[in-house]
């Protein structure tokens, strides 16, 4: 048994796993054999679901029933929706409402009786979770700004789906694609923070309900998927102070600020994925307010080039992207991370999956560094 600490589990090896892989150095992300570039330009959120849960990359005749079946599980109970009305108007976070949406689909959930050890059940009872998120989310929005739920539409994706009952109206072309890019690229990441408590959760044979719902409270942080809202939080504070963006940065990185979206437990450049959805943001500021796409691409080549942050090893994450394009598609800016969770719930089902295939529970050890004798005193005496 080793006795080295390795605080935050940084390189620890506990499984193996077919699903993702990330090259940290040469900035490459790929799923399952295929690199995240081909997959974000060639398939759908659908497809890259099929691929991780399946392993392969489905024919159109494997697609059509798969796809179909998760249109059929998008509906959430009345219920749910009671309560996701209840919490917007408590002013409830939506990551909060989406964590309580997900533990409130298993009251409803067919096959709740399942053996834990019947793995097909288990994905079955992932897909709906998949297929339900969305729903929640969008009617939890809606809610929230005074407005009845909307059904879902019987004839679009995913992607456009969510954004049609968000809204009202579907979406073009432009904005059906790029956000079902987002979910493609967002799907999975090896063991980061909420894959590995969904895995954790999961090796203890708990459902997957529970193992789901660990994962979007992991991934609401600021360290992880909660990033994603800080960086247009910043991007706003720099607009509001009319501080030249870079005198902003300047001041805030003398402070020790961190800046959201930059750095990378694995990546020492920057991420691929980022680069993906820089295009999409500048392709979207083309058309619109270029505004919070040039001062994100100044503030990247401000902190890697003249702060020497690349040289660090410090680059933009997937985070530090996605939010100008979000905000671009018209979306609420505290729905990011939700949006997050909606993608990744992919991926954490996968390695739940992968992992109880050949489960051993998951159980690490701490270095005790207390006091080893107190010298017991009774309540009365103390
Ligand atoms: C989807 C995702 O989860 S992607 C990550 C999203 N999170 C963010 O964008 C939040 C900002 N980034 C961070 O806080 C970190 O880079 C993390 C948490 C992502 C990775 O952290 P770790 O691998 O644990 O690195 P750690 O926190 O030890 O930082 C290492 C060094 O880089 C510096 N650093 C890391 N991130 C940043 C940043 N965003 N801005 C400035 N400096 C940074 C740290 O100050 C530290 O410097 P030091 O050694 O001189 O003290
Ligand atoms: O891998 C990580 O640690 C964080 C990340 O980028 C992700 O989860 O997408």
């Amino acid at each position: 048994m080793s006795d080295d600490l390795k605080k935050g589990l940084e390189g620890v090896l506990v499984a193996e796993s077919e699903l993702s892989s990330i090259d940290g150095d040469a900035g490459r992300l790929i799923y399952r054999g295929y690199a995240i570039e081909e997959l974000a330009r060639g398939t759908s959120y659908e497809e890259a679901l099929y691929l991780l849960w399946n392993g392969y990359l489905p024919t159109e005749d494997e697609l059509e029933p798969f796809a179909d079946a998760l249109m059929n599980e998008r509906e959430v109970d009345d219920t749910v929706l009671e309560t996701m009305e209840k919490l917007a108007a408590a002013d409830e976070r939506p990551m909060a409402a989406l964590r309580t949406a997900v533990s409130m689909f298993s009251a409803f959930e067919p096959e709740s009786d399942a053996d834990p050890e019947d793995l097909d059940a288990t994905l079955r009872q992932g897909r709906r979770i998949t297929a339900k998120i969305p729903t929640a989310l969008a009617a939890f929005e809606r809610y929230r700004i005074g407005e009845e739920p909307v059904d879902p539409h019987p004839d679009l994706g995913l992607a456009a789906n969510f954004l049609y009952m968000l809204t009202g109206e579907e979406p073009d072309d432009v904005a059906a694609e790029t956000f079902d890019q987002a979910l493609i690229l967002h799907a999975d990441h090896g063991l980061n923070a909420s894959t590995f408590t969904s895995m954790v959760i999961g090796s203890t044979m708990a459902d997957i309900y529970s193992a789901v719902t660990g994962g979007i409270c992991a991934l609401s942080g600021p360290l992880h998927g909660g990033a994603n809202q800080d960086v247009m939080e910043v991007l706003m504070e720099i607009d509001e102070s009319n501080l030249d963006p870079l005198d902003w940065v300047e001041q805030a990185t003398d402070e020790g600020r961190r800046i959201p979206g930059f750095g990378h437990r694995v990546y020492n450049v920057k991420d691929p994925r980022a680069k993906i959805l820089q295009e999409r943001s500048e392709e979207l500021a083309a058309e619109g307010d270029s505004k919070w796409y040039d001062i994100t691409s100044t503030i990247e080549e401000y902190l890697t080039e003249e702060k020497g942050l690349v040289d660090k090893g410090i680059a933009p994450n997937v985070d530090f992207y996605s939010g100008s394009v979000y905000y671009q598609l018209g979306i609420p800016i505290d729905m990011y991370t939700p949006i997050f969770a909606m993608s990744r719930v992919g991926g954490w089902i996968a390695h739940v999956l992968e992992y109880q295939d050949d489960n051993r529970l998951i159980r690490p050890r701490a270095r005790y560094v207390g006091s080893e004798d107190q010298g017991f005193v009774p309540l009365e005496e103390r």
